[in-house]
């Protein structure tokens, strides 16, 4: 065995002996992919992070070219000759790669029957190239080390990928919610803010966390109530620290409904696309499409609603222990009503228990994973009917999966891109925290005045032009949309159009950049290059080290 190889070797066994353990992964050379993920798109059997690897690195071999050809012409600076070009992106990737910090903490807790309990919990910071970081909190049982590494690095690339100005976070404790007392999860949420505010893990200009699975804007407002009575007392934009919170808390209209709303817009832009469209044999346009929901929680549920209102039709929801559906399409209304009341969809009397082997499997358009990470496998995906997947969860497809739904041209829209909606809005939160305004408060009631001596102005000089001859009166009657709108820019509205606009840009920038580097319908691939190259510049621009 000679050196290079034998190194490679063991480089690979002892990565695959300590699993999780990046640390110990030395970076691959430009153009190649690094040994230990050669055979990730064979192998399902590996870890969420190696997955987001993967991903990151596939695209880095597509665009490393490009940005040692773009140094050349770099302002500012000494001209770079090539081995210095290509050893800064080597470096700057090389950094990518890495967690800048994952924080593991164990704590106690008392339980309701005076028992102590030590959690465990994690947070990440992924990257820290733009300040803060921002990222979900989880409280499952899939909570390790590991899932942090992965989902604090796609908030990396999905922030720069929507172009959201915060680097990549990510929290979470692994506890099953249903075995704690809502008391109990208060303890903890608490404990555990504390933990990550002594530990530089929490504040506005730091550290950032919204909701994501089995956590909601109650979490929010603990944390937020906790950080602002503590570490943050003499803070005047401590409030900022959390994101997704409770709109009588600082929230923002539409956080909640977000990551359906983004998803909605995303998808929009690719099926009114004619040329995408044929390319899958459908008809562009909402009309008569049928899809499928995995999840039905803070995602799914307003990926339903947005869906349904455009005249798709639903025909299958499954959580996690089973499904139901129908081929007449589920009524949003009253699905989200029945949910609300027994807290699962089973049993929902419109539609059927599903009795086959896996619902995401069944024919549909459009296919809605909103649920947890590699549920779409090789094998699953080998059984996918779906034309169109649009990722709500994060990192719901594993490369091996991936791989096979490219080979039988199925679109797919990125989890970096198609659930970007959350964090959008998060962003607009988070702006408004700092600002201590609603967006329209100070401007609203001007706004109307305004408009209002626009059409009298309008009325006075038709009235004047004309009536010199016919002396009529020509009253102008404002639409109803433009009533609607007379006082200018609500939040909602704020909030509805930034995020249309974020989500349609991101996904036609998707479009330019398959096409600019050929990369076909491999809109993940796509998405990784946009973002890559947007951090790459970032810290560029700014410089590695201090
Ligand atoms: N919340 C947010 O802001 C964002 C969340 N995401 C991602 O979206 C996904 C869903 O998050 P969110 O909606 O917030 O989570 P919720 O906790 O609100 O809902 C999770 C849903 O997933 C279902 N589920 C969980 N595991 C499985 C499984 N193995 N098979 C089928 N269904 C399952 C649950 O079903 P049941 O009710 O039966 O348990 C539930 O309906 C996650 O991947 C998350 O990271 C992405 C962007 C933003
Ligand atoms: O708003 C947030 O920060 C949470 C977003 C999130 O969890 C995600 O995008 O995965």
């Amino acid at each position: 065995m000679n050196a290079r190889i034998f190194l490679t070797f063991t480089r690979k066994q002892s990565y695959r002996r300590y699993g999780y353990n990046l640390q110990i992964r030395s970076f691959a050379e430009l153009g190649k992919i690094p040994p230990e993920l050669e055979d990730i798109q064979e192998d399902d059997n590996r870890s969420f992070t190696d997955m987001i690897q993967f991903n990151f690195h596939k695209a880095r071999v597509v665009v490393e070219q490009k940005l040692i050809e773009n140094l050349k012409h770099q302002k500012n600076t000494r001209p770079l000759n090539m081995i210095e070009r290509r050893r800064k992106v080597r470096n700057i990737m090389s950094y990518l790669e890495h967690c800048d910090s994952i924080l593991e903490l164990n704590f106690p807790i008392r339980r309701d029957d005076d028992t102590y309990e030590i959690i465990k919990g994690y947070k990440a910071m992924h990257k820290c190239h733009k300040m803060p970081v921002a990222g979900g909190l989880r409280f499952d049982k899939s909570v390790t080390r590991d899932s942090m590494f992965a989902l604090s690095s796609l908030m990396t690339f999905k922030c720069a990928t929507v172009g959201i100005p915060f680097g990549g976070g990510g929290g979470g404790i692994s506890i099953d919610t249903t075995k704690y007392s809502v008391d109990e999860l208060e303890r903890i949420t608490r404990r555990y803010t504390m933990e990550l505010a002594k530990k530089g893990h929490l504040g506005p200009e730091l550290d950032i966390i919204g909701p994501d699975m089995y956590t909601n804007d109650r979490e929010m407002a603990w944390i937020m109530d906790t950080y602002g009575k503590t570490f943050g007392y003499k803070d005047i934009n401590a409030r900022g620290c959390v994101i997704g919170k409770p709109p009588n808390q600082g929230g923002i209209q539409g956080r909640e409904s977000a990551m359906g709303h983004g998803l909605f817009n995303c998808l929009d832009e690719f099926v009114n696309n004619e040329d995408f469209m044929k390319s899958l044999d459908l008809n562009a346009g909402w009309k008569d499409k049928t899809f499928i929901l995995q999840g039905f929680g803070k995602v799914g549920i307003h990926v339903m609603k947005y869906l349904t209102r455009k005249g798709a039709k639903c025909i299958g929801v499954c959580g996690h222990a089973g499904g139901i559906t129908s081929p007449f399409g589920i009524n949003y209304n009253e699905l989200k009503r029945y949910k609300g009341k027994k807290g699962t969809i089973l049993g929902f009397p419109g539609a059927q228990p599903y009795k086959g082997k896996n619902l995401i499997c069944e024919p549909c358009d459009i296919l809605i994973p909103a649920a947890t990470e590699k549920l779409i496998n090789k094998d699953v995906a080998q059984e996918i009917k779906a034309k169109i997947i649009a990722e709500g969860a994060n990192g719901p497809t594993t490369p091996a999966g991936d791989k096979v739904l490219l080979s039988k041209n199925i679109l797919v829209l990125p989890d970096i891109l198609a659930n970007a909606g959350g964090i959008t809005v998060s962003y607009f939160e988070w702006l408004k925290s700092l600002n201590h305004l609603s967006f329209g408060r100070l401007t609203n009631k001007y706004e109307k005045d305004r408009n209002s001596l626009l059409l009298q102005n309008v009325q006075l000089e038709l009235e004047r032009h004309f009536g010199k001859q016919n002396k009529v009166t020509i009253p102008i009657v404002p639409s109803t949309p433009f009533q609607k709108r007379i006082y200018g820019p609500r939040e909602e509205d704020v909030v509805h159009y930034g995020l249309s606009w974020t989500m349609e840009k991101a996904s036609r920038e998707l479009m330019n950049t398959a096409k600019e580097f050929n990369l076909g319908a491999d809109f993940r691939t796509a998405a990784y290059v946009c973002a890559i190259e947007k951090v790459f510049n970032t810290i560029n621009e700014a410089g590695l080290n201090i």
